[in-house]
């Protein structure tokens, strides 16, 4: 047992408690944990039901998300894999792509370098831990953890990776383990690939004529937008019925594509239930974020997800956030709003909503619910 470690209960504590837990769940788990400690217990009502939350006792089983095919998109095909682009945005906020064409090797290396960074001693992690929301590259745990009460079971590496200043940024990225800085700045700079080929078929997924230049210039403000890249862990949990890895929550750039193992623990709201999706091999996992439902003006919605913990297997997963340049105003696509149909949301500010995610607990989805105009 590590000095300092305390056993009270059967459960191993620490001293000095609040400190410890800064130091995340991984650190807690590698000095041995066979009782969930109480900082992490939430209160009944926002438990995982055990019925949602194991797989095995799941009513109708995981769900598949809707599978877009990226190969056909790019084929004679397109025109029908758009309409079902439309219809899963509509009906789930989640769809799930297959054949995108990042290669296998660009995605084990990044599973790679992401599992190796996590077994490395608790000293070498902490070197990129910090407190400031804004560093731009930032060690973490639990969702927002100057200000969460009950802590989630979750540590994170988040890498801010803006195409303009990725070169600069990368000379502040892990060092340790070798290999980490080639396999995630290639990974960054696939996925930004995929989004931006995502963002011109979710725009003509919208339905509304768009000519040559009027789409070249929407896409050169993607192309240099915003991207963050978010590599959680969530550690084996003694007693996962009574804690979440993340909360519910919707997140606010315009796509996230999130890579996970094989390890379930994603939940989405679906038709007032939490439903786990199944993972499917080497697929990517993408959903709409606040900032395409305010531009859609409330066509697609950004839906709530969270993330459930087991007890056998540590989980991990990398998502990637993309929107559009932080000093951009976000708003309702024009072609979207006519006399029919009003404007739904008000002008936002991307500074706006970081300041907001930084300042409480971005729980569901309160802010975005404060920028809806009500007619
Ligand atoms: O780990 C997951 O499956 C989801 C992660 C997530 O929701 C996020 O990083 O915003
Ligand atoms: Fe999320």
């Amino acid at each position: 047992m590590a000095p300092g470690l305390a056993v009270e209960n059967g459960n191993t504590l620490m001293a000095s408690e609040p400190q410890m837990y800064q130091k995340g769940v991984k650190h807690l788990c590698d000095n041995g944990l066979n009782k969930l400690p109480s900082k992490y217990i939430l209160p009944n009502s926002d438990r995982p039901d055990t019925s949602d939350y194991s797989p095995h006792l799941h009513v109708s089983g995981p769900l598949q998300l809707p599978l877009i095919d990226f190969a056909q998109l790019l084929g004679p095909n397109r025109h029908h894999v758009i309409h079902s682009l439309t219809k899963a945005c509509q009906e789930y906020g989640f769809f799930q792509v297959i054949n995108h064409g990042i290669s296998n090797d660009v995605i084990t290396n990044m599973r790679e370098v992401c599992s190796k960074f996590f077994e490395l001693p608790y000293e070498e992690r902490a070197k990129y831990m910090s407190s400031d929301m804004h560093a731009t590259v930032r060690y973490g745990t639990s969702f927002n953890q100057n200000k969460d009460n009950v802590y989630c079971w979750r540590d994170f590496l988040k890498l801010t990776c803006n195409p303009n200043d990725l070169h600069q940024l990368l000379s502040g990225w892990p060092s340790s383990p070798s290999g980490f800085k080639d396999s995630a700045s290639t990974y960054v700079e696939e996925t930004r690939g995929l989004f931006l080929s995502l963002v011109k078929a979710i725009v003509e997924s919208l339905g509304k004529e768009i000519d040559e230049n009027e789409e070249q210039l929407l896409l050169n403000e993607f192309e240099n937008g915003s991207q963050l890249m978010v590599v959680n862990c969530y550690p084996k949990c003694p007693e996962p019925e009574l804690t979440l890895g993340m909360p519910p929550h919707s997140d606010y750039g315009f796509l996230t594509l999130l890579l996970q193992d094989q390890v379930e623990g994603l939940q989405i709201h679906y038709k007032q239930k939490w439903v786990t999706v199944q993972p499917l091999p080497n697929s990517f996992v993408v959903n709409i974020g606040d900032h395409l439902e305010i531009f859609s003006n409330g066509k697609y919605k950004s839906v709530l997800h969270r993330v459930v913990v087991n007890a056998k297997k540590t989980r991990i997963s990398v998502a990637t956030l993309h929107s559009l340049p932080f000093d951009s105003i976000i708003k309702p696509w024009p072609k979207l709003v006519n006399e029919e149909n009003p404007r739904l949301y008000r002008d936002t500010d991307f500074g706006t909503f970081l300041e907001y995610i930084s300042s409480c607990e971005p729980k569901r989805k309160n802010f975005l619910e404060s920028r809806k105009i009500i007619h």
